[in-house]
């Protein structure tokens, strides 16, 4: 990355929008073993209180996840010239500061990739990616049919065949955050440097692994933010929109970002499960109780797709879909 002189930095800057945006109690994350069986319960329980959970057992090789991080950060570390020949993004590639094409930016780079085993990756990316996408998507796939268990759903794969699907519209980003030597601590002010500005992730489930560097914020119901203590053996586990939509408003698409640390780089990984194209998303009948209304107007993961990268990264991108429900 280059250096920034300090009208530039600005961009990066967010003020707290409130006196104090600390959380009065600061919850636990939930956090789910997937070698228990009981876990069921709990992970319920944590898509309808935070969106947000973390996950310990998962069945993912540490081979997968150190080979990934290795390749990613000899990515990182090679001249921008190097890594600029795989960008701009569009919205697949490499990015530096830009993100998604509305204007928003961060302090960091990222490579954003298709999640489909042919795809065209740098080089040496190719198998250490699939091997770690297929591993991680095996563990979402779990963890949906565990949700689909514990809500009485059949059959139990209603969520995890849509990332199965071999039209399965899922994508996977390395998110590099370097360290910003212009950002002095002394001159904060309480004002942090933004590396991804909130958002909600617009697919069904979002899987990520850091290394150990702090940065993820999560928003709480009262709006304040909650800092999530990093764990390179874990992985955190998000709710997109579209399960939002499925579950008709039961699980919370989280809203979350990444404060960028100033002197420590952070290295994300995120795998996003997307259904087909052309797959409808609405609430599933099975999970409507009595007279109970649809929240959304019925939409194609390609309209949604299409309206959420139109917009803004904070935008409230499932509020298009609404509807209007008389009380
Ligand atoms: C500003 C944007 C970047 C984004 C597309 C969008 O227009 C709004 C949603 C953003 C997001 C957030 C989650 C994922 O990182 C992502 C790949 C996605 O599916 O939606 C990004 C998009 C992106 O970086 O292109
Ligand atoms: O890099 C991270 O830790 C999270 C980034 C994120 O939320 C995203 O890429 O959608
Ligand atoms: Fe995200």
């Amino acid at each position: 990355m280059v250096t920034l002189s300090k009208p530039m930095i600005e961009q990066f800057l967010v003020k707290p929008s409130k006196p104090n945006t600390s959380p009065l109690v600061i919850p636990d994350i939930p956090l789910i073993d997937l070698s228990k069986p009981e876990s069921k319960h709990h992970l319920v329980k944590a898509c309808q209180d935070f969106g947000f959970f973390k996950v310990v057992n998962h069945g993912v090789p540490t081979k997968f996840i150190n080979e990934l991080e290795a390749e990613a950060v000899k990515f990182f570390s090679s001249p921008l010239a190097n890594k600029e020949k795989f960008g701009p993004p569009n919205p697949f590639g490499y990015g530096n500061k830009n993100i998604g094409k509305n204007g928003d930016v961060g302090w960091v780079e990222y490579l954003l990739l298709k999640a489909k085993p042919e795809s065209d990756y740098p080089e040496n990316f190719q198998g250490i990616v699939n091997d770690y996408v297929t591993s991680v998507k095996t563990m979402a796939c779990e963890i949906l049919e565990l949700l689909a268990d514990e809500l009485k759903l059949q059959p139990r794969n209603v969520f995890s065949k849509l990332l199965k699907d071999e039209q399965s519209d899922s994508v996977f980003r390395v998110n590099h955050y370097p360290p910003c030597p212009e950002f002095h601590e002394t001159e904060k002010n309480g004002q942090k440097l933004v590396g991804f500005g909130e958002h909600t992730d617009p697919q069904i489930i979002s899987v990520l692994r850091s290394n150990n560097t702090s940065g993820l914020e999560i928003s709480l119901r009262d709006g304040s933010w909650m800092s999530v203590p990093p764990d390179s053996e874990s992985f955190f586990i998000n709710v997109g929109d579209s399960l939002q939509v499925m579950t008709n408003g039961r699980f919370k698409s989280v809203k979350h970002r990444v404060v960028a640390n100033g002197t420590k780089s952070r290295l994300s990984m995120i795998y996003f499960g997307g259904p087909p194209l052309s797959e409808k998303i609405a609430p599933l009948p099975s999970l409507m109780q009595g007279e109970e209304d649809s929240l959304y107007k019925e939409f194609t993961w390609f309209e949604y797709k299409k309206s959420a990268f139109n917009s803004r990264l904070s935008d409230n991108r499932l509020g298009l879909f609404e509807k209007i429900v008389a009380s």
